[in-house]
């Protein structure tokens, strides 16, 4: 390519960045005027809702029906989903509590869900981010719920049996694990590896065959391993991009999960209940009375129904010895004619039904 069509060609980005530049500023003050109807509309006491997640989720799926290329669906979606959260962040900029610290993967699911236009607020524990959005201290919480390769996140789902909160969204991250070492790591004198128990037991086959006889310790989170690392010369951390850049460290080996698809699911709690958008998951607890056929006639309706159940976990119900609950996720809107007589004629058989949300599938 010659110097003359290499300089056109930036001519002409520089003349679309200034086309870009101008449409989405454009664009702000459009969702600025949505925050003033917002306002306008208001009834006496009633407190402004700024934030739409079933808005942004039909956003996001136009732009990916409609984009030609040559860049991806999902990419577009991406870029376009840090453009509304920073016109959100114009109507008002939300506050997140996610289970920290700096670097863990729950940040990145924040960050891929809300965009980087949010406060966001590290927790040490997942119960602390139920607490956190209880007591109003952020509008929205993020929690991990559960992994491809290891299942629930128990921690998650009992703190749902402590606490009335509303799940708003999902959000699905693709979790690549490293070996991560320091500047003055011995690379040959590796004896302990850190790592959260979840993420060491997602390695477990690769840890086997590569350092059978290294002590695995499990430490709070992976960014908590990262940064013990940054200052022993004789370990190692499991961890992902964002704490091995946060804490500096490099890739001994990488992308070493067991499962190439290992992916984890990450829940966003907070008070707000989320209208249909046509494409949504519900999350409801039921506990049942312990005899038998009571698990078949919970499930019978969702059957007899075609309503298509993606999950269901079983956690002891804390109110009795050898009692149960079960988490359900199910296709649909509680607001769906079909999806309200399903949750009626299980509340018919069930000891208690809470429903803990229903929230667009997720679009990312
Ligand atoms: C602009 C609005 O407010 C917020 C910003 C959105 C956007 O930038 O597209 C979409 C939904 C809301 O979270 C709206 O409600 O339409």
């Amino acid at each position: 390519m010659s110097e003359q069509e290499l300089k056109a060609l930036r001519v002409r980005i520089d003349n679309l960045d200034e086309k870009v530049l101008e449409l989405i500023s454009e664009r702000a003050r459009c969702a600025q005027e949505v925050a003033r109807v917002k306002m306008a509309s208001l009834a006496e006491g009633e407190v402004p809702v700024f934030y739409r997640p079933e808005r942004e989720a039909q956003v996001l799926k136009r732009v990916m029906e409609r984009n030609k290329g040559p860049l991806g669906n999902e990419e577009m979606a991406r870029l376009f989903r840090e453009i509304m959260s920073s016109c959100l962040a114009l109507e008002q900029p939300l506050k997140v509590a996610y289970l920290g610290p700096e670097g863990t993967f729950t940040q990145a699911a924040a960050m891929k869900h809300f965009g980087h236009a949010v406060i966001s607020k590290p927790m040490a524990a997942i119960d602390e981010v139920f607490r956190e959005v209880a007591a109003g201290a952020v509008n929205f919480g993020v929690v991990p719920v559960e992994n491809s390769t290891e299942g629930a996140v128990n921690h998650t789902l009992d703190s749902f049996l402590e606490h009335d909160m509303v799940i708003c969204g999902e959000v699905e991250l693709r979790i690549h694990h490293h070996l991560l070492v320091g500047e003055n790591t011995k690379t040959d004198s590796i004896s302990r590896i850190y790592s959260h128990a979840q993420s060491l037991a997602q390695c477990r086959k690769w840890l086997d065959a590569h350092y059978p006889n290294v002590e695995r310790i499990a430490v709070s989170s992976n960014a908590e391993a990262a940064k013990r690392v940054k200052g022993e010369w004789n370990s190692a951390a499991i961890a992902g991009d964002m704490a091995a850049g946060l804490y500096g460290l490099t890739r001994l080996a990488e992308k070493i999960e067991d499962r190439p698809d290992n992916s984890t699911r990450f829940l966003m709690i907070g008070n707000q209940e989320v209208p249909p958008t046509g494409d949504d998951k519900t999350s409801i607890i039921v506990s049942m009375s312990n005899r038998p056929g009571a698990l078949h006639e919970l499930l019978v309706p969702f059957h007899e129904n075609g309503i298509d159940l993606t999950r269901i976990e079983t956690r002891p119900s804390r109110s009795g010895k050898w009692t149960y609950v079960f988490f359900i996720d199910f296709a649909g809107h509680h607001r769906d004619p079909l999806v309200k007589s399903v949750l009626e004629q299980i509340s018919q058989e069930a000891v208690a039904l809470k429903i803990l949300g229903s929230y667009p599938k997720a679009v990312l």
